[in-house]
């Protein structure tokens, strides 16, 4: 598995003031697939997307290792789409000079040659009269149209790897499902791998070949997303699943999932997710499961055997529980 990836993550340890945040994350990316990392809000997932670019806050503390280092290569072999485009934009400059720009960063061609590139490269996320629209600065351009230059940009070197950081948060519906697809089509015709950090289980199912699962830090699934989604075997997935409103029982409330994950430097003893497993047992008050192989994928629950299948009853008893 090592030796076909093109980037190995082993243990890796982000903390603040010496609390962990992410704590003793294991995976591979590799070729051409498309990894998630899903969970809720302050699992770990963008400081370990970032992690991936050699992107830390300057005040984490890592550990472990992520091999190879293409911190280097930013732009060239790895490329980051984050969450606001704003953010990747600079106001004062043309859209098209940025990306001619990112162009000559890393490729020693002339002006005129990456000024052809950076048009091409937004006339295939779509860009209507892409010529003129590279002479436009970002706030000229929609909220849709910013994320896809965004996209364009991180494509436009034709890196290994792209890291796609929530990429629709900021959009609606229509626009989120538009820029998914335009990322996958540049994917696609670049031959780069995805890593896309989310907490919609939605888009893991249908822009994802495998899924990391991630609770409080700690991996709780890893395999096929396919797999991982037809048949969750952490309660922690499915409870994610059951949060879905199309399995919501008419009249219930959503979220299905009751309670919230635990801040940093308040986790209970063993498992971190068990104050809210409507599985937990004593075991799993005591001792943190370590990742482990069952059917087919990675799964940290000591009860994975005991999941009920499908497990959204399970979830909607749940909620029913923390509402009283
Ligand atoms: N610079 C920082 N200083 C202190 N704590 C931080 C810093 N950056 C992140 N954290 C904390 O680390 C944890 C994980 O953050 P991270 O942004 O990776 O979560 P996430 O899973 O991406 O969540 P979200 O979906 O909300 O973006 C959170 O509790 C967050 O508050």
């Amino acid at each position: 598995m090592g030796s076909e990836a093109l980037l190995s993550v082993r243990d890796l340890r982000i903390a603040f003031d010496g609390t962990e945040v992410v704590r003793g994350l294991s995976f591979d990316v590799r070729p051409h697939e498309a990894l998630a990392i899903v969970g809720e809000s302050g699992a770990g997932k963008s400081l370990t997307a970032r992690a991936l670019l050699g992107m830390q806050p300057r005040e984490a503390t890592a550990s472990g290792s992520i091999r190879p280092d293409l911190s280097a290569h930013r732009g060239r072999r790895i490329a980051l789409i984050p969450q606001d485009a704003l953010s990747a934009l600079s106001p004062v400059h043309p859209v098209g000079d940025q990306l001619a720009a990112a162009v000559r960063s890393v490729a020693r061609v002339s002006r005129k040659e990456a000024r052809s590139r950076a048009v091409a490269a937004l006339d295939r996320v779509g860009i209507p009269d892409a010529t003129r629209r590279a002479r436009a600065y970002p706030h000229e351009f929609s909220g849709g149209m910013r994320q896809r230059a965004v996209i364009a940009m991180a494509a436009v070197n034709e890196p290994d790897i792209l890291v796609a950081d929530e990429p629709t948060t900021a959009l609606d519906e229509d626009h989120r499902d538009q820029v998914l697809r335009i990322l996958a089509e540049q994917r696609a015709a670049i031959g780069a791998a995805l890593v896309l950090v989310t907490h919609d289980m939605d888009v893991v199912r249908e822009h994802t070949d495998r899924v990391l699962v991630v609770y409080a830090g700690r991996l709780t699934e890893h395999g096929p997303t396919s797999e991982v989604l037809a048949r969750p075997r952490a309660p922690y997935t499915a409870g994610l699943l059951a949060s879905l409103p199309r399995h919501a029982s008419p009249g219930s409330r959503l979220p299905v999932l009751g309670g919230t994950p635990p801040a940093p430097g308040t986790l209970p003893p063993g498992c971190a997710f068990a104050p809210r497993c409507p599985l937990a047992a004593d075991v799993c008050h005591r001792s943190e499961p370590e990742p482990r192989q069952a059917d087919g994928r990675l799964v940290a629950c000591h009860r994975w055997t005991e999941l009920p299948h499908p497990a959204t009853d399970l979830f909607q008893e749940t909620e029913e529980r923390h509402s009283r």
